[in-house]
């Protein structure tokens, strides 16, 4: 008989790991039993990780120095991509190639966030031009915010983590981060891992156990200095309300809609949307959701769509050949059954897809929707896309438009024109010209307007809200 060793992974507090008395359980998404154990922290933990976070920023730690652990880190997550990847597809239940493809990104992450490191700078501002100032003199430092307390959603827990440690690191702080209790254990190995890239002790920590509290106690601990969130708009708003006069950049969430103009190649813009709405089985927050095809092209369109969705295998996640795995949680696969049973009793028609078996839900295309059934005007973050037909380009975009939230959106058309209407009329924080909204490289601005969120990502941008730009005059 063989048996299976669960590891646990204690607390990551000042470069050790910290074991405690309650541990809980992370499942393999796909067979639903427990992968791993990791540590519950009590409310001492936090309050040491800040403290700790707090006293580590009077050691030295040279833009330099970030530069060289960053890309060290980077150069080592790429070493052990496969490790990582099967890490993913075990706790997210996320596909393995598209697994490696989130390491290979996290890796991309904190390269850009190393280059990054060198280049933060203030600029000199001209004082000597005011009546009085004639003898003065100025210029601006960046100066880093301190400890930041960053928790992270489930869907893209490594990449998204590194999107908040990579800058934060590179900008000079110090972080105290709380992945999603779902999915934290890649959390933990890129702790390790930027240990091993020689990340000085107490610039980062990693917590885990129950989101509200771990959560409140970073909210109520005033020696945090900034909260930076990735996750739904409820959490986001409760942080934003807790956090008082303090910093906070919020990553929220989407119902992203795709345009498909008359004079688009329906080809590409049928295969773009096919694989960006299904990827990691929707849970994407810019995963196409609405579909707005101009009625000339709208059957041909549908018609293409189809046939490259029933084409996706549904499976096991380590699977090579797997393209799509089970939903994060049994009770979200019932909801988005739900939504979409709701929206067919509303008439919508299935195309193709509407089916659940467990944890999974089948690819599925919708058409005969309206733009108030819950599968359009919601996040519905799952494998679902809605189709519905336009006939005028103003009209289209007050359709896009007409949404709580503005993450980014997508728009294939040959029309210049068109593009550069949309371009200023789409209430987004990003519009993709020829793919679907669920583009993204990792150094571009990222984040959205309305309910999707306040603050941009992207190291370059996520340094801007990091930092704090202080101004210096001298009387000369
Ligand atoms: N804009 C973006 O870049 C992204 C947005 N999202 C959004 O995230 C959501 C899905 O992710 P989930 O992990 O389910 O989101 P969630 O909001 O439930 O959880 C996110 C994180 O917040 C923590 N948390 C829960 N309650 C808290 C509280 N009271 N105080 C402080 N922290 C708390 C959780 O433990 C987790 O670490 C979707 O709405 C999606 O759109 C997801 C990925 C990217
Ligand atoms: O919004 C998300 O779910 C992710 O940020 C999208 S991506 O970074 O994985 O492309």
């Amino acid at each position: 008989m063989t048996t299976t060793t669960i590891t646990t992974h204690g607390l990551y507090i000042n470069g050790q790991t910290v074991e405690t008395k309650e541990t809980m359980a992370v499942t393999n998404k796909y067979t639903q039993e427990a992968a791993y154990h990791v540590a519950v922290a009590e409310q001492a933990h936090v309050k040491e990780a800040v403290q700790v976070a707090k006293n580590s920023l009077k050691e030295d730690f040279t833009p330099y120095q970030r530069y060289q652990v960053l890309l060290k880190a980077a150069q080592l997550l790429v070493a052990k991509k496969e490790e990582f990847a099967k890490v993913l597809a075990t706790e997210v239940g996320k596909p393995i190639r598209e697994s490696r493809g989130e390491v290979e990104r996290a890796a991309q992450t904190l390269e850009i966030s190393a280059e990054e490191a060198k280049r933060i700078h203030g600029e000199g501002v001209p004082v000597e031009a005011a009546p009085g100032s004639e003898n003065r003199m100025a210029f601006t430092l960046k100066v880093p915010v301190g400890v930041i307390a960053a928790i992270t959603p489930f869907n893209v827990p490594l990449n998204l983590v590194c999107h908040k440690i990579g800058p934060a690191l590179a900008a000079g702080n110090s972080v105290v981060l709380k992945p999603a209790e779902v999915t934290p254990v890649c959390a933990y190995m890129l702790a390790e891992v930027l240990t091993e890239a020689g990340l000085p002790k107490g610039r980062l920590h990693v917590v885990t156990g129950d989101g509200p509290s771990i959560g409140d106690w970073l909210l109520e601990n005033g020696d945090v200095n900034m909260f930076t969130f990735t996750g739904s708009p409820r959490v986001g708003e409760l942080i934003r309300q807790k956090a008082g006069l303090r910093k906070v950049a919020l990553e929220l969430g989407n119902n992203s809609a795709t345009v498909v103009h008359s004079d688009a190649d329906l080809e590409l813009a049928s295969s773009m949307v096919a694989q960006k709405s299904f990827n990691n089985a929707g849970q994407v927050c810019i995963s196409v959701q609405r579909v707005y095809v101009q009625e000339d092209v709208y059957e041909t369109f549908v018609q293409k769509l189809k046939e490259k969705t029933e084409k996706f295998v549904v499976g096991n996640p380590l699977e090579e050949t797997t393209d799509i795995g089970p939903m994060i949680r049994l009770s979200e696969a019932e909801r988005v059954e739900a939504w979409v049973n709701e929206a067919v009793e509303q008439g919508a028609t299935v195309v193709t897809g509407a089916k659940r078996d467990g944890a999974f839900y089948y690819p599925t295309i919708l058409t005969d929707v309206h733009d108030d059934m819950k599968v359009c005007r919601q996040e519905l973050f799952g494998p679902v896309v809605s189709v519905a037909p336009y006939t005028e380009k103003e009209e289209v975009i007050a359709k896009v438009n007409d949404s709580d939230y503005g993450l980014q959106a997508g728009l294939f058309t040959k029309d210049l024109g068109f593009a550069m209407k949309a371009a200023k009329e789409i209430e987004v924080g990003g519009l993709i010209v020829n793919d679907a909204s669920a583009y993204r490289v990792d150094s571009m601005p990222y984040g959205g307007v309305k309910r999707s969120g306040t603050g941009k990502e992207g190291p370059r941008y996520a340094i801007e809200e990091m930092t704090e730009e202080r101004i210096v005059v001298f009387n000369l």
